[in-house]
C-alpha cells in the first residue's frame, strides 16, 4: 500500500548559462573558462532553448552563470544581460531562478522583479578553504556570501542556499555553516530550501579530492534537519547519489526535494540527471511519490511583485488541476435519453 505521507518534490528545469567565463578558479569547478574565452549567450540562442523546453513541459528557467569581476567595466552589461535573459524566459512562460554568484544589494534589487526566487550557495564558512580549494576564488569569501543571504532577506527574495560537502571541511564546520544559515533565516524567514551538495569530481577540475562518501551525505542530512527550522526544505541531487539505497536513506533522514531536474546538469556534466519517469519508478519501490513543484515555494507567493504572482498563479492552477481522465465521464441516467 502506498503511504500518502511519503512525498518528495522536484522542479522540472532547463539551465541557461549566460556565460561560462569566471574570474574565480574554484579547485572543484568543472564549469568555468577564463575571462575572455567565452562569448555571452545571445538572446536568440536562449530563445531557441527556451522554446524546446516549453514543449517538454519544463517550468523553471535556471540561470546559472560564471562571474564577471565586481570592478570589471563589463559588470553592468553582464547584469543587464542576466535581466534580459530572465525577462525573455518570463515572456515565454517559464519561471526564472538566478544564481550568478554574489551580487551587490542594488544588483539584487534589479534582478528581483524578474525572478521568482534566487540562489547562492554558502559552500562552507570554514576560513581555511581560502588557502586551499578557494585560494583563487575571492567570491567564495564566507562573509560576502552570508551578507548576500541577509540582503536577499531584506529585499524579500525567496532564497535557495546550501553547503558543498567534502571540500576539506570538518563536521564541526557543517554545524557552523548550518547555524549561520539558520540564524539569517530567523531574522528574515526567506530561505525556502537548503541544498546538501556532495562534492563530485569531474573531468575539468584542478583539485583532485574524492567524492563525498554517501554515508557522510546521509549524516549531513540528519544534522541539517536537527539544526535548520522545519520550514526550510532539504534538497539533495539524485544524479550525484550513485546507489538508490543511499537516496532512500537521505529521504528517511529528512530530505524532501530533488532540486531542478534538467536535460543537462551544467555544474556536474559528468553526472546526467535521471529522467522523471525513471526517478518515479525508482522511488515507488520504497513507497515514495514524486511531485512537481515550482521554483518558488507556495508560502512565498505573496512576496512576489504582481506580474510574477500572476505567472506563478497560472502554473499553480495547472499543477493542481486533476489529470485529464481518458474516458468521458458517464452521463447521469436522467440525461441519457
Ligand atoms: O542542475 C543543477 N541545479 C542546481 N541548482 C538548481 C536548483 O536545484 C533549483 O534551481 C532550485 O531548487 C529552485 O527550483 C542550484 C540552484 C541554486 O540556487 C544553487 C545551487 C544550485 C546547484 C545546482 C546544480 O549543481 N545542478
Ligand atoms: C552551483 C554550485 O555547484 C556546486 N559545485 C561546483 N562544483 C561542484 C562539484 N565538482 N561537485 C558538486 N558540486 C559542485 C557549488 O556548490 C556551486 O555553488
Ligand atoms: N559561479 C556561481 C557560484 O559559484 C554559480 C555557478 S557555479 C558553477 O556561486
Ligand atoms: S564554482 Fe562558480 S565561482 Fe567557482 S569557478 Fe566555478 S563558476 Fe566560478
Amino acid at each position: 500500500m502506498v503511504n500518502t505521507e511519503k512525498w518528495v518534490s522536484f522542479s522540472p528545469a532547463g539551465t541557461l548559462v549566460p556565460t561560462y567565463e569566471c574570474f574565480n578558479r574554484c579547485g572543484y569547478c568543472n564549469f568555468r573558462v577564463d575571462p575572455g574565452q567565452d562569448s555571452w549567450l545571445s538572446l536568440s540562442a536562449a530563445e531557441q532553448q527556451l522554446r524546446t523546453w516549453r514543449d517538454r513541459a519544463i517550468i523553471e528557467a535556471l540561470i546559472l552563470s560564471g562571474e564577471v569581476h565586481p570592478q570589471s567595466p563589463r559588470r553592468a552589461a553582464w547584469v543587464q544581460h542576466l535581466i534580459d535573459l530572465c525577462q525573455l524566459a518570463l515572456d515565454m512562460g517559464l519561471l526564472p531562478h538566478t544564481n550568478a554568484g554574489p551580487l551587490s544589494y542594488e544588483e539584487m534589487a534589479q534582478l528581483r522583479p524578474v525572478n521568482v526566487s534566487m540562489g547562492l550557495m554558502v559552500e562552507q564558512v570554514t576560513p581555511t578553504l581560502r588557502q586551499t580549494v578557494h585560494r583563487h576564488a575571492p567570491s567564495k569569501d564566507p562573509t560576502l556570501r552570508l551578507q548576500q543571504l541577509a540582503w536577499a532577506g531584506e529585499l524579500r527574495i525567496p532564497f535557495t542556499t546550501g553547503l558543498l560537502l567534502g571540500i576539506g571541511e570538518t563536521r564541526e564546520d557543517w554545524v557552523e555553516t548550518l547555524e549561520a544559515i539558520a540564524q539569517i533565516h530567523e531574522t528574515w524567514g526567506h530561505i525556502q530550501e537548503v541544498i546538501l551538495q556532495p562534492h563530485s569530481p569531474g573531468q575539468g577540475q584542478t583539485w583532485t579530492g574524492a567524492s563525498l562518501p554517501a554515508t557522510a551525505l546521509i549524516d549531513s542530512v540528519s544534522l541539517a534537519r536537527q539544526i535548520l527550522p522545519a520550514d526550510i526544505a532539504l534538497q539533495i541531487p539524485p544524479n550525484l547519489i550513485a546507489q538508490p539505497d543511499m537516496l532512500f536513506a537521505c529521504l528517511e533522514a529528512g530530505a524532501r526535494d530533488l532540486g531542478g531536474i534538467s536535460p543537462k546538469d551544467e555544474v556536474n556534466p559528468d553526472y546526467p540527471h535521471p529522467q522523471h519517469d525513471q526517478l518515479q519508478h525508482c522511488l515507488a519501490a520504497e513507497g515514495w511519490q514524486l511531485r512537481q513543484r515550482l521554483p518558488v515555494y507556495p508560502q512565498y507567493d505573496a512576496w512576489l511583485p504582481q506580474p510574477l504572482q500572476v505567472a506563478v498563479g497560472n502554473w499553480r492552477s495547472r499543477l493542481q488541476a486533476p489529470p485529464p481522465s481518458l474516458d468521458p465521464l458517464p452521463l447521469p441516467t436522467s440525461q441519457m435519453r
